[in-house]
């Protein structure tokens, strides 16, 4: 499987952001999307998931189920955390996975983020820290090829991080391939894709 952005161009708000962009990641690699605030690495995932139409160019998941829009292999892990409030942890990640689709042990799934005991509390008490590891599980309960994380390593303790990136090496292990937009280093190797700061000045 190959992700490819084909010279990328993205507006928001009737202003480019986005201009030129290419690059291609390969099943078991990573690529890591850096720039200072504002210089569009969201709206890139955005665009990679196909939740924004380019203006310019065009991505491409090329070897995936060809009948299949690319979005369904895809897993966008956005800023924030998509935790529903009034349902239980578990069923946070029983709702997601029915939504996504996937066949993940959703306990274990729970365990692996070291929210196991915690899996009979409403979302709503979870901690920054623990609604980003809520989202890890949703990860691994709806295995998908794709990974786009937007700054996956926020509100994580050195022990998140490290899961992070045990989670990324063995997704990229098997063959699944991440795209993560970040100012911090995340523990793992990867590709690097620097965004300009054009489209980041205040004007
Ligand atoms: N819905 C929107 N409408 C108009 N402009 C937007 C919208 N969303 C983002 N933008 C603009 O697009 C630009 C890129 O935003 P984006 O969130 O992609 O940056 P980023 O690199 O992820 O920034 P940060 O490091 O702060 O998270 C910014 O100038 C922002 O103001």
């Amino acid at each position: 499987m190959r992700l490819i952005a084909d010279r990328l161009g993205v507006d928001r708000g009737g202003r480019a952001i986005l201009r030129d962009v290419s690059f291609a990641v390969a099943g078991g690699e990573a690529l890591k999307v850096v720039g200072p605030n504002g210089a569009g690495k969201s709206t890139l995932l955005r665009a990679l998931a196909g939740l924004i139409a380019p203006v310019e160019g065009a991505v491409r998941l090329d070897g995936g189920d060809p009948d299949a829009p690319p979005r369904e292999a895809m897993h966008l892990l956005g800023h924030l955390d998509a935790v529903k409030a009034g349902l239980s942890v578990r069923r946070n990640i029983v709702f997601a996975r029915d939504v996504l689709g996937g066949e993940g042990d959703v306990d274990a799934s729970l365990d692996r983020v070291g929210l196991g005991a915690l899996a009979d509390l409403p979302g709503s008490v979870l901690s920054a820290g623990q609604k980003r590891r809520l989202a890890l599980a949703r990860l691994l309960a709806a295995p998908r090829p794709v990974w786009l994380l937007d700054e996956p390593t926020a509100a994580l303790d050195a022990s998140g991080q490290a899961l992070l990136g045990e989670l990324v090496a063995e997704h990229r292990a098997k063959g699944g391939l991440v795209v993560a937009a970040t100012h911090l280093d995340m523990g793992f190797e990867a590709a690097r894709l620097e965004l300009g700061a054009a489209a980041a000045a205040v004007s």
